[in-house]
Formats: structure tokens, sequence, C-alpha cells
């Protein structure tokens, strides 16, 4: 496939459209539109046409401030604490919102300037004219949300009364200007991935923290916890939660096609694939996996840039990357920040974290926020930082890498002294008063305009429901074909196990060499040790498993590739049909070699039904904990209620009264109960069976009655089994989205 350097037709529109936006910040036109309510909300349903929009503007900027203020009515539900904080701190002046493209040069540290405000520019531009090329390039131009914040303070709370608290992050601020890349460096534990999660939302105020901030988006007071609003964030964590069977190839082109609008094609996501992994030097490696814990895969750092371009390739309006150049040599850390700034050109907002960045890569920054102990040190461009640290008595050294310099000045020498040298510089900036969106949807309508151009409504959504979990249940069958040696132990254990039971109970289910009733109890122990071995074999890979996607299920979810339900569904198909052909290997050997009773296929659909409802309990304790090793702990809470209230090895009615309940929950309970009617039903409603011994009463139905087993209840067995699968599966649902929504 031939890759062409689309970034100039990027630039081009770039440039258009930054003419539009002169042309909409020099409107004259005064009057109040039908749109803006009182309260200096805009109503989006109105129309979102340049006219409008241009009124809006000239309303915003011309009318009483206060009308944009924050409103103690919003019924957003969004940053009710802050609303309360910004109300105090706003300053109420008509400055605008500083633009850090046009910072002064004589920068003290504060980043502060006057240019127009880009937030207000930014409501004024509607959906582009979209073209086969603009989609099929992954540096097409898209409106960039500004990113402001001030107030942001963590605080590692004291647990008892002899420790004191310790402030992780003090009344920390900055702004992530569209178009520009943005560093955000310091000392390790200066608190650099802490402000970066804070500020896309994934960190919130817990038992141990304190977390207090005031972000923006454009003008708008956000709470980035609110899954909506992070999920306008494209963020790349530090560690690369990759599903680690997919390759490259597969990885970005899952989430341009699941992210993008419907408008995208096949065609145009395979080209915009191409190019991504070929800007960020991954097509020699596109076709191998990812790789993980068992198999071996991509080196470190492909791995980093494939979690790079996994987000880039949705053509982001705000990007936050933890450290995307840990583990990279300098030629790909230069690589990857080329990226960047080719991502920040087109209109993007980027935001990272570094540590030791080589001069070059430094010097390509366009801002810089540098940490130290939780406090803003420096905070303005790059080009700034030498004269900045000359006049605070810290000259650059001739050929030194700057970088180096400005984090030895922050470890080398205290708090106190730098603050004395007139570092850890104040917020000056004059910020006008936040507006609190009505809606939701207001804010998500205004933030969410992108690079997708001037398409309809149908188009602009992303792809449904059934698309979502069709390309779910296609990566979970390929995850499971390429995942051999997962999916090998599994079937590999059961056979082993099979033909171990199979051995040791041969022929016993062959009433015709009966003699005793010891061997009828063997009969009865190897249908049940048959039953347990589907149950725990299938449970306990999926209590294991579930955990380990985790990681994977949690950062798609935030970032909007799918739904839960979606997900969910896929899951469940792929683990039915795997259920299916573990069952299948373990009766097509146990059943024949032990010669059991009941019809093949009678007792595989048992077999089947409590594998399955076992499954969906495994399925629950699997979403209710957050590590696989968290996961091991949880098995014996799997296995040990079954094994009690099953009825084998105490009566269901000797069990005492106010804990008998639990047998309602535990499925082994009727997976016995049903096989033990096709095992030995017919047996105990005939009187002269084969294993019926002189003077001794009929031991079927005996075996029967001892396990509380009454043909009549069946329905009501099979009831249960597939209401405990139904009930456990809807529960793990609800919870995973609970989990899914609240993830920090
Ligand atoms: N959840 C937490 N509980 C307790 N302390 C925390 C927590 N999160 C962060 N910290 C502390 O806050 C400080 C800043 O941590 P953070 O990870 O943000 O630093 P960093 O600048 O990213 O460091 P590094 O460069 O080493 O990754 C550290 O001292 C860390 O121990």
């Amino acid at each position: 496939m031939t890759v062409t350097d689309t970034n100039s037709s990027a630039t081009a529109t770039a440039s258009s459209a930054s003419e539009k936006y002169d042309k909409f910040s020099t409107s004259s036109s005064a009057t109040e539109d039908d749109r803006f309510v009182n309260d200096g909300t805009v109503d989006i349903e109105a129309g979102t046409n340049d006219e409008s929009y241009n009124k809006f503007l000239h309303f915003v900027e011309s009318s009483d401030k206060s009308k944009h203020g924050i409103s103690e009515h919003s019924d957003t539900g969004l940053l009710p604490a802050q609303i309360k904080r910004s109300s105090e701190n706003s300053s109420g002046t008509d400055v605008k919102m500083a633009s850090t493209t046009e910072s002064s040069s004589n920068n003290d540290g504060n980043g502060a300037s006057s240019s127009s405000s880009p937030s207000r520019r930014r409501m004024s531009t509607s959906r582009r004219a979209s073209t086969t090329e603009e989609r099929q390039n992954p540096f097409a131009f898209r409106e960039g949300n500004a990113l402001i914040w001030r107030n942001v303070n963590m605080t590692l709370k004291a647990k008892n009364s002899k420790q004191t608290e310790r402030k992780l992050l003090n009344s920390v601020w900055g702004e992530v200007p569209p178009g520009e890349i943005t560093a955000i460096m310091g000392p390790s534990g200066a608190g650099k991935t802490s402000l970066l999660n804070i500020l896309a939302g994934r960190s919130k105020s817990n038992n141990s923290l304190d977390v207090q901030s005031e972000i923006r988006m454009q003008d708008y007071l956000v709470d980035t916890t609110n899954i909506a609003v992070r999920k306008q964030i494209a963020f790349v964590a530090q560690d690369d939660s990759l599903s680690f069977t997919a390759t490259p190839r597969e990885a970005i082109r899952f989430s341009a096609k699941l992210r993008l609008p419907r408008i995208n094609t096949d065609e145009e996501i395979e080209v915009l694939t191409e190019k991504m992994l070929s800007e960020l030097g991954l097509i020699d490696c596109a076709e191998t996996m990812i790789g993980g814990e068992l198999i071996k895969g991509i080196s470190g750092g492909e791995r980093k840039r494939t979690s790079v371009g996994v987000e880039l390739v949705t053509k982001p309006s705000l990007v936050f990357l933890d450290e995307p150049t840990s583990g990279l040599d300098s030629f790909s850390a230069m690589q990857v920040i080329k990226v960047l700034k080719k991502i920040a050109n087109a209109g993007c907002s980027v935001l990272f974290t570094i540590h030791q960045p080589s001069s070059d890569v430094f010097n390509s920054f366009d801002r810089l926020i540098l940490l130290n102990k939780g406090m803003v040190m420096y905070q303005g461009p790059v080009k700034d930082v030498p004269a900045f640290f000359s006049k605070h008595n810290h000259p650059m050294p001739p050929n030194y890498n700057p970088a180096d310099h400005i984090m030895e000045v922050a470890q080398q020498y205290s708090q106190e002294q730098l603050l004395r040298e007139g570092f850890f510089a104040k917020d000056e900036r004059n910020l006008p008063e936040a507006i609190v969106p009505k809606e939701e949807k207001e804010l998500l309508e205004s933030l969410g305009v992108s690079a997708h151009g001037d398409i309809s409504d149908d188009e602009w959504k992303h792809v449904g429901f059934g698309t979502e979990s069709l390309m779910l249940l296609k990566r979970e069958m390929i995850h499971t074909t390429r995942n051999k040696k997962g999916v090998g132990a599994r079937f590999a254990f059961t056979t082993f196990l099979s033909l171990l039971v199979g051995n040791i109970f041969f022929g016993v289910g062959n009433p015709s060499s009966f003699t005793n009733p010891s061997e009828f109890n063997s009969h009865f122990g190897a249908m049940v040790m048959i039953l347990m071995m589907s149950m725990f074999g299938t449970a306990m890979p999926t209590l294991l498993s579930f955990p380990e996607e985790r990681p994977v299920f949690l950062r798609e979810y935030s970032t909007n590739h799918y739904g839960v339900i979606a997900y969910f569904m896929s899951r469940l198909a792929t683990e039915a049909l795997i259920t299916f052909f573990q069952i299948m290997v373990l009766l097509l050997i146990t059943y024949f070699m032990v010669d059991l009773q009941a019809g093949f296929m009678n007792f595989f659909i048992i077999e089947y039904g409590l594998a399955m409802s076992s499954t969906a309990v495994a399925v629950l304790l699997g979403c209710a904990v957050e590590d696989p090793k968290m996961a091991t702990e949880f098995l014996p809470l799997l296995f040990v209620p079954q094994l009690l209230f099953a009825g084998f090895f105490v009566r269901t009615d000797l069990i005492p009264a106010w804990l008998q309940w639990a047998q309602y929950l535990c499925s082994l309970t009727y997976g016995v109960r049903l096989a033990l009617l096709a095992e030995f039903g017919d047996c105990a409603a005939n009187e002269n069976n084969q294993y019926y011994l002189p003077g001794q009463p009929n031991i079927c139905a005996n075996l029967l009655d001892v396990n509380q087993v009454n043909e009549d209840d069946k329905p009501l067995y099979w009831g249960i089994l597939w209401g405990l699968f139904l009930a456990f599966r809807l529960s793990a649902l609800a919870l995973l989205r609970k989990k899914a929504t609240k993830f920090y």
C-alpha cells in the first residue's frame, strides 16, 4: 500500500480554518439571538450555523459577564463543589482567557498572555466538508480544545493523629493550548503522573487522598471524572494495556473502526491505519503479535508506539500521554515527538509527561510545565526557558542539554532557595468566569466537534451495537486461536484429567457386573466427579482471565471504543463456544470410559448448563476483583460453597435453617439433581432394576431420596440452573458497567 504525505493538505486546511476563526472573531453583529438564554448559555439544539455562532460570540464578549458565570442551578451534575469555588475565585473582569500561542517573550514563568480567546473562537466553527483525502489523513485538521486548570491540589491524608497530611500537588496551574505540544517535566516524585491523571479524570478523592481541581475545556467548567467528558480525552497510559494477541496493525485498525464516525469506509480506515503505522515506524512489525507475559511479541518501544498510534488514529482534539518516550531510543523518541508535533499542527492539544529528553527532543516542545515537589517551578514556552533560568541565577551552560540543566537545578537546590530566586511563580492569569453548561449534551456538543467534516448526524455517529459486537467477537475469536498456550493448556488439562478419571472409574457405570453397593457408590462418585470437573474446569480459567483482560477493557471503554453490553455479549459468545468444546472433549473421554447410562446428549446438555451457570459466578467474581493475583484468592469462594450445598456431603435439609437459602445459589446442587435423574431415574422407577439385590431396598430410589431429587421438580431444577446463569451474568454486567464508569 502506498503511503503519501498528506500533511501539507492538513496545514492548508488548518490555515483556511484559522482565517475562518479570524473572520468570526471580528464579527460585529450584536443582536441577541433566540438561542441564547438569559444566563448566557447556548442552546445547541437551536442551530449550529456560523452566523448564529458569530452572534453567540458577540453576545458572549459584549454582554454582562455575570450572565456567563457559574450557575448554582446547573442540572448537569458537573462539579457541584467547583461551582462554589469558582464563584469565589473568579475575578469577574473582562479579560479573555490566556492563549499561550502568543506568549510574551519576557515571560516570567507564568505563561499568561492576552490573545483572543481560543475557546470563544472554538465555539464558532461548524462541521466542515469532509473528503476521502481528509478521512485518510491522520493529521487532518481538527478543532482543538484548550484545557486550562488552576488550584489543582492533591493531599495525602494523615492516617492517624501522629501523622501529618502531605501535599503532593500544591495549587498547580497551567494550560494546554490547541496546536501546541506541552511537556510536563520534573524530578521523580514531583507529581507529573498525578497531575496528568487528575486532568484526564483518572484520579479522584478517596479514603487516603484528597483531590481538588478547577479544570476548564474551552470556557466550560468540566468534571473530567465524568465518563462522558473523559471520553473526549485520548489518553496513552504508561502501562500499555493492549490486547496481547493483536498485531499493531489490528490494534490501530480496531481503534479507528470503532471510534471514528461511520462515514469512514473500511478502505479509508485501511489507508489511515497504514499511514499511522508508517508515521510511527511500525510497518516492519505490523504483523507481529503485541505479546505479553506468555507470548513474546514486539519490543517495548514498538508497544509504546502502538499505544500512541491507537489513540492518535482517532484524530483526537485533546490527547494526554504518560511518558510516551519511556523505553525508546533517542531516534524512536524523536519519531514519536514528531508525530505529536504533526498532530498538534493539525489543531490538537497535546500534553505529556517526559523523563530526561535529549536536547533535540526538548527543543521541539512548544511549552514546558516544570514541576518540583508538587509545585509549578516554571510554566511557559520552551524558547523562554534559557532566559528565565538566566534571569533567576541559573544560566544555561554552553553546549549542555537544557533538559538536564533544569532538572539539575530542580534537584540540587532547596525549594526555599528556588522560591527566593523567583521560581514557583503564582498563577497571575486573569481568567474569565467559567461557563457551567446547563446540560451535559451542551458541553459535549461544543467540545465534540472534530475533524470529521460537514456530515449528516447519522454519518457522524460511531458504528452501532451490532458492528461493535461483531468486531469484538472477531477479536475474541482471533485471541482464542492465537492464545495457544492459554487455550492449549485448558484443553490439555481437561484431556489429562478426563483420562485420569476415566481410568480410575473405568466401567463403573455399567450395572451388568454389579454385585455389591460399593460398586454403585463408585458409579455415583464418577458421575459427580465428571460434573465437578466440567464446572471447575470451565469456571476457573474464566475467573482468572477476566481480571487479566480488565485493563484492556477499561482503557477501551473509557476511550469510547464500545459499550459494556457489546463487550459482555462478545465475551459470553466466546465463552459459550469454548465451554462447548471443552465439555465435549471431557465427555467424549469420560462418558464412554466410565460407561454412563444416561443418553450422551442428555448428559452433555446437563454438563453444559452446569458449566455455563458456574462460569457466570466466576465472571461475577472476576469483575469484582482488580488483578489476577487477587482472583486466585477468590478461588475457594467459587468452589467451597458449591461443594457444601450440593447435598452429597450433607443433606441440604440438615443445613442450619438460616443458611439453607444459599443452596439456591449453588448451581452444582441442581446440576447433580438433574444428572441423578438422567442417570438413575429409570432404575429408581423400576423395582427390578439391575442394581437390585434380594432383600435390599431400591438403592437408586434411595439415592434420589437422600439427595432430595424429585422427577416432578425437573423443570424447577432447569429453571434454577438457567436462572442462576442469568442472575449472575446480569449482576456481573451491572458491576462491570459501574466499575468501568468509575474507573480511576
Ligand atoms: N495514591 C497515592 N497514594 C500515596 N501517595 C501517592 C499516590 N499517588 C502519588 N503519590 C505520591 O505522590 C508523589 C508524586 O507521584 P507521581 O507518580 O505523580 O510522581 P512523578 O513525578 O510522576 O514520578 P515519576 O517520575 O517517578 O513517575 C510521589 O511521592 C508519590 O509517592
